[in-house]
């Protein structure tokens, strides 16, 4: 079943216009990456595809329902990390994930189930006992990942999920993310860092300008482009933009 489909997607901010006709389909249980550089449209996308914004044309469904006409239907079936999410500090980490989980949860064993799995995504340790303001910043973002995760969404949309964090932090968030697709959930992710992508994403897209250029799997971009690497994919599919 297609989790995403987007047809050309249009997006003005006042008279700017972000996106320009942007069209790709995640099927279910994919990590489908939107990449690009800063400014390229990606949280635009996001922002559109988790129902906080609206789009000025175009069509966006997710598992078959219309973002416009059934949001609420939508943000059932969704989870959304904005890239500068932050969680509530004078909580601390456990408190912060079952205070989430009680607006998710239907019965009080899956209130536990969603806390417990929280806690083990998130990996925090004993600090999970501590207050989130004592939290590093990759910390707050495990966390985070894990609080939208452990919910259980069928499209987990994350925003520049290891934005920030350092190899080790980044490492872990990537495992976390690829662990919840090997479990049947599907992720829409944006980054970047284009030399992750090839570690986490089934598919990608590569967004420019606010469209998309360019999409496929990582090895066929790589192989089409005779490229070592996505960063080198992206440099001559923008170079060969309109003259190649
Ligand atoms: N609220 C807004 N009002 C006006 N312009 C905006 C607004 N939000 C975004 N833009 C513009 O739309 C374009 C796309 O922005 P967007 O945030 O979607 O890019 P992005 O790919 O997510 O970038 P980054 O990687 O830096 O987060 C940019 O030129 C940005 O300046």
């Amino acid at each position: 079943m297609k989790a995403v489909e987007v047809i050309d997607l249009v997006k003005y901010y006042d008279s700017f216009q972000a996106l320009r006709g942007v069209s790709f389909q995640v099927q279910e249980g994919e990590i489908f990456g939107l990449i690009g550089p800063n400014g390229a449209g990606k949280t635009t996308t996001l922002r559109i595809l988790a129902t906080l914004l609206k789009p000025s044309s175009g069509t966006v469904k997710i598992f078959g329902y219309d973002v416009v006409k059934e949001a609420d239907s939508v943000r059932q079936c969704i989870s959304y990390l904005p890239e500068d999410a932050g969680a509530y500090k004078e909580l601390t980490g456990l408190d912060y994930l079952k205070f989430i989980a009680r607006f998710f949860a239907k019965s009080e064993s899956e209130f536990k189930q969603m806390v417990e799995k929280g806690v083990q995504m998130a990996n925090l340790g004993e600090k999970i006992k501590a207050k989130v303001a004592t939290y590093s910043k990759g910390m707050t973002r495990r966390l985070l990942i894990a609080r939208a995760l452990m919910v259980n969404p069928k499209l987990a949309i994350l925003d520049e999920p290891t934005s920030g964090l350092d190899v080790l932090n980044a490492q872990d968030v990537r495992k976390m993310i690829k662990d919840y697709a090997k479990n049947g959930g599907t992720v829409l992710l944006s980054s970047h860092n284009m030399l992750e992508v090839d570690f986490l994403c089934d598919r990608i897209a590569l967004v420019n300008n606010g469209q998309i250029v360019k999409s496929g799997t990582p090895n066929q971009l790589k192989e089409e482009y005779k490229a070592s690497n996505i960063e080198e994919v992206f440099i001559e599919v923008v170079r060969c933009s309109g003259t190649c």
